[in-house]
């Protein structure tokens, strides 16, 4: 089995950055959480403080309850301020959240649409797309970093500031008795020992708190790994048709299968290990926490025994307390969460950031209704990157207008590569192509592909309609798609299609769609370029699904309908090459031979054995011989 990638390392981003993310996946979230989490706090303090100032009123002598109704009701409409208030937070929250869930899925979608193509093949940035994608599913993105660390870093602060003034006033409240406890409660020594309890978390919490962190960084990016292998499997080895045939050809015994359940396991077995040690320091962290509170409690006790508060600021202070307390804990657990979360964020800051080629040309391409666009290869030589070897070398090349072209040569000899170039799909390395004598990276490279349609050799159809799948994006004129149909020799299949054209294509979106065969695909995709009624027609291997019959009636109305179109034939076919005025060879990403087919077949270099090669399993003596052959083999006596 392949070794697994590492995830690539993620850059940290500033807080900064985050909280702009943040606001710009949902505009006002961090505002909102902000407010939630004072809201909710400021609900706690006025509970807290009504049953503080309602304990020390019902200690006052003769206290009635005409006297108790006004702070009641001012409590009561408060609460019902805040919780109203709440509500609609919450909601916002809520829906903030989910909304920079989808938002961070079509900032995706957006990117890997709109990179270059060079970009968009690049191994580093699939690597980066695949750790964003397993960021957004794992991590909780930006939602999770809003409702966790902001919340918990505004009910930090806000707890403190609202305690803060009020912790000030138990200390400085001063015993009137004489008693050695008043004398210990009035003494500068509660509040040093005050301090001490409150250095104890921040002494001993923030440690345990990045240990659990470091934990959860280990459990994040060990799983990151494991859920890209994961979804390779689910999405494609267990769903793919294609591969399904293989396994249950090649791997009989559910290897596969045995495989995956084996790495999953290891998967859970690691998991349970860090997420048991991030837990421990966490927890260790609590019982610290509860001790102190415990603590803090008992210098509020003596305060109160000392006579320097009353009993209902005692159990306000214990109130406080205990919501300064809360929002500290809740920061502790945030502080070793957090960890994953942010490191989710910055690997999809770092594909979303991901450095692209900038949009080069804006130079118009000119409408010419006589399709006189000229292209020139000049001394073109191409490396893939991160290979050393030359895919092309040294080609120069000129396309006649309303010419037919073939393209031949034997595998890995550069034919695609050169249609990639043409296409801008990629970039030279050295020398140029100029169309009408210009280079085309000056043009704008949405105009420039607009002038070419392509049926590549892995095309693929969508899981759309027929007639998306021919129009793709441009005005659906149903004419010209039957046409198209028609030319390609699809046409028969569509009309017995239950919705004809508006038939989908496949049932992987809609159950009613239909399957086709390899071939009619094909022909669907060949429609697909006629039907775009671009200058340049390419078609890159396009037949080798086809039936001979299909083949030659394509290749023939094409030549028919293709008028003033330059056409470009990519076929290991060598029968296509019927078809073509002129042959262009490549052998090592050289042109080794150009001509016509009659030319070449006299020079006799490389094109001529591998016409004569093809041709020779043609020949009536040849399949004569073989089967004369092959019929004395298995004679039966
Ligand atoms: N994405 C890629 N990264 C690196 N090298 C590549 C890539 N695609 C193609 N190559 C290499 O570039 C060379 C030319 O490949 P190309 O696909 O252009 O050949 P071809 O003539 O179209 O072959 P075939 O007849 O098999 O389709 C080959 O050596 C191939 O291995």
């Amino acid at each position: 089995m392949p070794k697994k990638k590492q995830a690539p390392e993620a850059n940290h981003h500033s807080y900064r950055e985050y909280l702009h993310y943040a606001n710009v996946l949902r505009p006002h979230s961090v505002a909102v959480q902000a407010a939630l989490a004072v809201v909710t706090l400021l609900q706690g303090y006025a509970a807290v403080t009504f049953l503080g100032v309602l304990v020390t009123q019902l200690t006052v002598p003769n206290v009635t309850m005409a006297q108790l109704w006004p702070m009641t009701a001012a409590f009561l409409g408060t609460i019902f301020v805040l919780a109203i208030i709440g509500y609609r937070l919450t909601m916002h929250a809520n829906v903030n959240a989910w909304g920079s869930w989808f938002g961070m899925q079509a900032m995706t979608n957006k990117k890997m649409l709109t990179v270059t193509y060079p970009t968009f093949i690049d191994p580093k940035f699939r690597d980066e797309y695949a750790a964003a994608n397993t960021s957004i599913m794992f991590s909780g993105g930006f939602g999770r970093f809003v409702t966790q660390v902001v919340n918990s870093v505004c009910g930090l602060i806000a707890a403190v500031v609202l305690s803060g003034a009020s912790l000030v006033a138990l200390f400085t409240a001063r015993s009137q008795e004489t008693t050695a406890l008043a004398r210990f409660s009035n003494s500068p020594w509660l509040l040093v020992l005050m301090l001490v309890i409150i250095a104890i978390p921040v002494v001993m919490a923030f440690p345990l708190a990045k240990l659990s962190g470091k934990y959860m960084r280990k459990f994040y990016d060990f799983n990151v790994q494991f859920n890209r292998m994961g979804a390779y499997y689910i999405q494609t080895v267990f769903d793919d048709y294609v591969i399904g045939k293989v396994i249950r050809i090649f791997d009989p015994h559910d290897h596969l299968l045995h495989y995956f359940a084996k790495e999953n396991r290891t998967q859970i077995i690691e998991d349970n290990k860090m997420l048991t040690q991030a837990t421990a320091a966490r927890s260790l962290n609590n019982i610290v926490l509860s001790v102190i509170i415990g603590m803090l409690y008992v210098v509020v006790g003596i305060k109160g025994l000392a006579g320097a508060i009353s009993i209902g600021a005692v159990i306000a202070y214990v109130g406080y307390l205990q919501q300064v307390i809360g929002a500290l804990t809740t920061m502790m657990d945030t502080i070793g969460t957090s960890a994953s979360i942010l490191k989710g964020l910055d690997q999809f800051i770092n594909f979303i950031e991901y450095p692209d080629a900038p949009a080069k040309g804006r130079l118009p391409i000119e409408k010419r209704l006589d399709n006189n666009y000229e292209i020139k290869v000049d001394d073109v030589s191409y490396r893939y990157p991160g290979t050393q070897e030359w895919a092309l070398r040294h080609v120069t090349l000129q396309f006649k207008v309303g010419q037919r072209l073939a393209l031949v040569g034997p595998n890995g000899s550069g034919k695609t590569t050169l249609i990639k170039l043409l296409t801008r799909l990629a970039e030279p390395t050295e020398g140029r192509i100029l169309l009408n004598g210009i280079d085309i990276q000056k043009y704008d490279i949405h105009e420039y592909q607009q002038i070419f349609a392509v049926v590549f050799q892995d095309y693929r159809l969508f899981a759309f309609s027929v007639a998306d799948n021919v129009a793709v994006n441009t005005h659906k004129d149903p004419e010209r798609i039957q046409r198209a149909l028609t030319l390609a020799g699809v046409w028969n299949k569509v009309d017995r299609m239950p919705k004809k054209t508006e038939t989908s294509l496949t049932k992987n979106i809609d159950p009613a769609g239909v399957d086709i065969s390899g071939g009619e695909a094909q022909k669907i995709a060949i429609a697909r370029a006629w039907y775009k009624d671009a200058p340049f027609i390419i078609l890159d291997e396009p037949t080798a699904a086809l039936d001979p019959v299909s083949e030659y009636e394509i290749y023939q109305k094409f030549d028919d309908l293709m008028e003033k179109k330059t056409a470009i034939y990519v076929s290991h076919r060598m029968s296509s090459t019927r078809f073509s005025q002129r042959i262009v060879v490549l052998d090592h990403g050289q042109i080794v031979e150009d001509g016509t087919h009659a030319a070449l077949m006299q020079a006799q270099g490389l094109y001529y054995r591998l016409f004569e090669a093809q041709a020779q399993y043609y020949t009536a003596d040849k399949i004569k011989a073989e089967r004369k052959n092959a019929d004395a083999a298995y004679a039966i006596d």
